[in-house]
């Protein structure tokens, strides 16, 4: 009896397929798998049903890659471990006195580059390069220092830095990470796809059109789809060989950036209209003959493709439109949690009034969502249409407002505006909420500064706990701060911001700053739908995914007014949303899976569930290379 557990094996599988070996898919295929640089004693074991797996005695494991040996083992950021190679490890590959004779074990290392990143004085660039440079060396490394620090290095990663790095990303580009496929490429993306080695499980695909609140970067998209999927693997354990961050290069309409020589994407303005639809089309079909159960999240499309192009693939593809429905779940489960904070049930969503700055992919995804849960509380759709007040760069969308057949989004948008009658079209905000006297105000208007002084104070005089949500990103596009909330309503707000702020205290309250970021729902709605094998993410699903995120608030937060757990808790999150999405998927009999799921709920109940999410879950650890029972990992 001895400690090879499952994830052991699948470490060791992992740590051979990523030295370009074929993975085994049992012990005993590691010992067909000798001529490709393995000896060991052939193994029996066997699982039980508390998945422990059982070896004979005297076993003993070696793991000896005669191929990618010495200097490309440490070269390889899959293989790397830097300073944690044991004895044994630099003896059997090769790497003696190749790297410095002191071990240390990944926690030390953690330390280490933690303290050289919270150095005083260090901007979040230069954490952005740190990171890149550290995940480009030691993937391992990389994302256990994102797991043990995703609060802080959430920031850094994704929104705002990532912007930031977008802005600028040809020139700090130093390695290739992911695929870029250009308008010059078509026709070759299916072959193309066949240059990633790996198997992938999940993609997130842009063309960089709408890059947060920045606007039309081209090809330096790569950077939101590459911050998207560290996000899914350190907040919901997908193994980070299967994560695939694409780039859908059109062309730009950026000046700056067709004007500058060092931009790395295709000079040229952007394809629109049917040829780029068929350029995504040419996408899908290509993901789908490569990996066919692949999950694609499309992020940051603009507007008047991202609703188009949903509609055209939902049904065609695992996938959903993170800035539609992975925003609206975030703000619905923000809004239920605000309920809870105001001590109220959730059916209180149907005494809300809602006004929504944007009526872009993000403020209509929000609109129409919240629209259902205030039907599905028990309004009727035209009441629920009545809650909301709409505006756009012209002011109140209203009846009045000429809203053109066929244009993108209309669709969504005319119930909206024709339940609106009662108003002028066009007046501003200050008007809206003299007339409306809102108790939600919700920002994705990508406009700094939106909610004044003025308009903050008045929703304080309106409400007991008004609530704001200032939703755009990056910082830099926020339509007003924690501190700016929280000074017009002496630290009542219950506040939501896309970006992260600090909690702000006034007179001996603390505003909780809450970040309503699809970061709490994309990782694990993706998690459960692949777990489940869904070929579909269904409007369910994703209700599944905003009723079980407010549930793993403690009593303690809701006190305190947080919407949302924290962002370190982030993986047990994920766990039930994606456990959320899973019961329902199976409740809608999309199971793809022969009702594996199904049987493992209605024998272990939703517990038992949660626990297999995460047993699935990747964690960043060094996969021993050589292992012997009785070893010591630092020593031979
Ligand atoms: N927090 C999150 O998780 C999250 C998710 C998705 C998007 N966002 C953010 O939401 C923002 C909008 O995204 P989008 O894709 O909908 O963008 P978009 O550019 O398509 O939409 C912006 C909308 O704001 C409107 N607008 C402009 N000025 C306005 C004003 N003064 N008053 C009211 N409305 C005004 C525009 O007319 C448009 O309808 C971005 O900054 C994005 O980063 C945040
Ligand atoms: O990327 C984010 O931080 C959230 C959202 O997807 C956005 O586009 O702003
Ligand atoms: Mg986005």
């Amino acid at each position: 009896m001895s400690d090879y557990t499952p994830a052991l094996i699948d470490s060791w599988r992992s740590t051979v397929s990523a030295l370009g070996f074929l993975a085994p898919t049992s012990t005993r295929e590691y010992a067909s798998s000798r001529p490709c640089g393995f000896a060991q004693r052939e193994t029996n074991y066997f699982a039980d049903r508390t998945h422990t797996c059982r070896f004979a005695e005297n076993d003993v494991m070696i793991m000896h890659a005669d191929t990618n040996r010495g200097i490309e083992v440490l070269l390889n950021p899959i293989y790397n471990k830097g300073t944690g190679f044991s004895l044994a490890e630099k003896e059997r590959l090769g790497i003696r006195g190749l790297t410095p004779p002191r071990y240390f074990t990944i926690e030390q290392q953690c330390k280490k580059i933690w303290t050289n990143l919270t150095e005083k004085g260090k901007t979040g660039m230069f954490r952005w390069r740190s990171m890149q440079a550290l995940q480009d060396r030691n993937e391992t490394l990389f994302y256990r220092l994102l797991v043990d620090h995703i609060e802080e290095l959430a920031p850094v990663i994704y929104t705002p830095t990532v912007g930031e790095a977008c802005l600028q990303y040809s020139r700090l580009f130093r390695r290739p990470r992911g695929m870029y496929f250009s308008a010059d490429d078509v026709g070759h993306f299916n072959a193309m796809m066949y240059n990633w080695k790996n198997d992938v499980s999940v993609i997130v695909v842009t063309d960089g059109s709408r890059v947060l609140g920045l606007g039309d970067l081209g090809a330096h998209g790569m950077g939101i789809s590459v911050g998207k999927l560290d996000l899914y693997v350190a907040g919901a354990g997908i193994e980070p060989s299967s994560v695939l961050p694409c780039v859908l290069d059109v062309g730009t309409d950026n000046e700056e950036l067709l004007a500058d020589p060092y931009y790395f994407g295709l000079p040229q303005k952007r394809i629109k209209g049917d040829a780029f639809m068929n350029i995504v089309d040419e996408f899908i079909q290509a993901v789908k003959n490569r990996w066919p159960k692949a999950l694609v999240q499309f992020e940051d499309f603009s507007t008047d493709h991202a609703m188009p192009i949903l509609k055209r693939h939902r049904e065609n593809v695992l996938c959903f439109n993170d800035d539609i429905q992975g925003t609206a779940v975030v703000v619905l489960a923000g809004i239920y949690g605000a309920m809870a904070a105001m001590g109220k049930s959730s059916g209180a969503i149907t005494e809300q009034t809602f006004v929504v700055c944007g009526a872009g992919s993000a403020g209509m995804g929000i609109a129409n969502f919240i629209h259902a849960a205030l039907v599905h509380h028990g309004l009727s759709p035209q009441q629920a249409f009545e809650r909301f007040y709409i505006l756009d760069k012209h002011g109140l969308i209203t009846n009045n407002r000429e809203l053109k057949e066929g244009e993108p989004g209309v669709d969504d948008l005319r119930p909206f505006a024709e339940s609106r009658r009662d108003l002028p079209d066009g007046i501003n905000l200050r008007e809206v909420i003299e007339s409306a006297k809102p108790t939600a105000l919700l920002g994705a208007s990508t406009v700094s500064g939106l909610f004044t002084h003025e308009i903050l104070t008045r929703m304080g005089e309106l409400n007991k706990n008004p609530i704001i949500m200032p939703l755009s990103n990056p910082t830099s596009r926020a339509e007003c701060t924690a501190e700016a909330a929280a000074n017009a309503t002496e630290g009542r707000a219950i506040f939501s911001a896309g970006s992260p702020f600090d909690d702000v205290s006034r007179g001996g309250v603390t505003m909780v700053a809450n970040q309503g970021n699809n970061l709490y729902v994309f990782p694990g709605l993706g998690l459960g739908s692949i777990l489940v094998g869904s070929n579909y993410i269904s409007d369910g699903m994703l209700n599944a995914a905003a009723e079980a995120i407010p549930k793993t608030l403690h009593d303690g937060a809701i006190r305190r007014r947080a919407i949302y757990p924290r962002i370190a808790d982030i993986r047990d999150v994920s766990v039930k949303v994606a456990a959320a999405v899973m019961k329902q998927a199976v409740d809608e009999d999309r199971e793809n899976r022969g009702g594996k799921i199904a049987h493992m709920i209605s024998r272990e109940g939703i517990e038992g569930l949660e626990r297999y999410v995460r047993s699935s879950m990747y964690y960043p650890e060094y996969r021993p290379t050589v292992f012997s029972p009785g070893s010591g990992r630092g020593t031979l």
